[in-house]
């Protein structure tokens, strides 16, 4: 760890870190990177802790005295003002960030992803904090061709689907397709964290993520969430494979998305946060835009993966279609397709992503069976049983 210097040659001075939603699936990874490979301290915010556990315990780990989990709720804990003044550097990660809430829980999302996150951002401007503002990709909405007829030539034209924050606009849906309540609450937080570096002088940082995916993403439905929960598209697809049952494909599973290893990713949130001069003012797309597929051909990777991690052949019929209605319920939209421009991280902070699908599905698949597969068995038999 000694001797670190940042993009420029200066040496790396250890901070401190209040990141909230520290316990959450790019928490955790965020957190194992900060213990392991640099010298700074984290506040870790969070209303759970077992994705981090094994960093807090025990209190023998090497780094101990660098990580203090705090259990705060941030919709009403007056604590969370101290820590943030305590910090040099605030992280929000904080979000309800599933599409199955986004039309069956719109006040809860748009409250966690707006109402929540105002007192970070005031805060952070008051008291002279820098702020690194976690938004989604999905702020984007639909891209232009979207609007295009279906056979026009344009529809190939990178210029009406590739996604760059400084020029693309956000295209959502009517509001009754309550699916944008999500984007349309992350955009108003970015504009106001954006005003506030404007007319206050917020030190700050927006990253877009584009479909992270690894270990710890999520849940197995009845198995460490909900039973009748629906996780994010790696968490369901591996819930399928883990069970033996057809992956389902909403409307057909013709959407476009392109997913990146958490493990990248968190690469060039390490060089936002020890580059501040370079990253300030900025929003960053973070994605790879090498691993796009449509969620069917996703599907249908993940399966082949598995059987080979598995050593389990796959099931005869390996996915089926079901409606979005059927799935998310009414007022479900989605985002037809998704790849980022990166011309600004790469001008910034010098960052590429590396890893191709086929790699992290291999890792990711291989920690999901080794995780989950002896509990599932155990879950059905018992079901079977009943
Ligand atoms: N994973 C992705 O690909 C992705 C894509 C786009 C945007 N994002 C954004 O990145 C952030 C983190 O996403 P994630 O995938 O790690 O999600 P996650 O759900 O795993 O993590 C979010 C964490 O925030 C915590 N949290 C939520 N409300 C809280 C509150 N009121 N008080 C304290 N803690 C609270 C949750 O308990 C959870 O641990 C979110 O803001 C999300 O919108 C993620
Ligand atoms: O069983 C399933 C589950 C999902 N789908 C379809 O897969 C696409 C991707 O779904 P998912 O990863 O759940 O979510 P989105 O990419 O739509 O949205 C996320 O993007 C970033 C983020 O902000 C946070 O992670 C979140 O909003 C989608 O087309 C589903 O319909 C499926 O076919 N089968």
């Amino acid at each position: 760890m000694a001797g670190r210097v940042d993009l420029d040659g200066n040496p790396i001075k250890p901070i401190t870190i209040c990141m909230i939603g520290a316990g959450g699936f790019i928490g955790s990874h965020l957190c194992e990177k900060l213990m392991s490979e640099t010298p700074h301290k984290v506040l870790a915010v969070d209303v759970y802790s077992d994705k981090i556990k094994h960093l807090l315990e025990p209190a023998t780990l090497a780094w101990a005295d660098r990580i203090q989990f705090h259990r705060i709720n941030i919709k009403n804990d007056s604590r969370l003002e101290g820590l943030i003044k305590m910090a040099d550097l605030t992280i929000n990660l904080a979000a309800i960030c599933t599409p199955a809430d986004y039309n069956t829980r719109p006040l809860d999302t748009i409250y966690s992803n707006f109402i929540d996150a105002l007192p970070v951002v005031k805060y952070c401007s008051e008291n002279g904090k820098r702020l690194i503002h976690f938004s989604t990709c999905e702020v984007y909405g639909k891209t232009i061709g979207a609007f295009l007829p279906k056979d026009s030539p344009l529809r190939q034209d990178p210029a009406y689907y590739v996604l760059k924050e400084d020029a693309s606009p956000c295209i959502f849906g009517p509001i009754e397709k309550q699916r944008w309540s999500y984007a349309c609450a992350k955009q108003l937080i970015e504009r106001l964290v954006y005003a506030e570096g404007a007319e206050n002088g917020l030190e700050f940082t927006i990253v877009r993520p584009f479909n992270w995916i690894g270990p710890r993403m999520d849940f197995i439905p009845g198995i460490d969430g909900p039973s009748e929960g629906v996780p994010r598209v790696l968490a369901c697809f591996s819930n399928n494979l883990l069970r033996r049952e057809p992956l389902k494909l909403v409307d057909g599973g013709e959407s476009q998305r392109t997913f990146i290893y958490i493990k990248d990713a968190i690469e060039a949130v390490l060089l936002m946060i020890e580059n501040p001069a370079r990253a300030n003012g900025h929003i960053f797309n973070v994605g790879n835009p090498n691993n796009e597929v449509t969620v069917r051909q996703l599907a249908e990777m993940m399966t082949q993966v598995y059987s080979k991690v598995s050593g389990e052949s796959s099931i005869e019929t390996p996915t089926i279609d079901v409606s979005s209605k059927e799935f998310y319920g009414e007022g479900y939209d989605d985002s037809d397709k998704r790849i980022p421009d990166m011309t600004i991280i790469n001008k910034q902070l010098g960052w590429n992503p590396k890893t191709s699908l086929w790699d992290l599905l291999e890792s990711t698949l291989t920690y999901q069976h080794r995780t989950y597969a002896e509990a599932v068995k155990q879950a059905m038999s018992k079901t079977t049983a009943n």
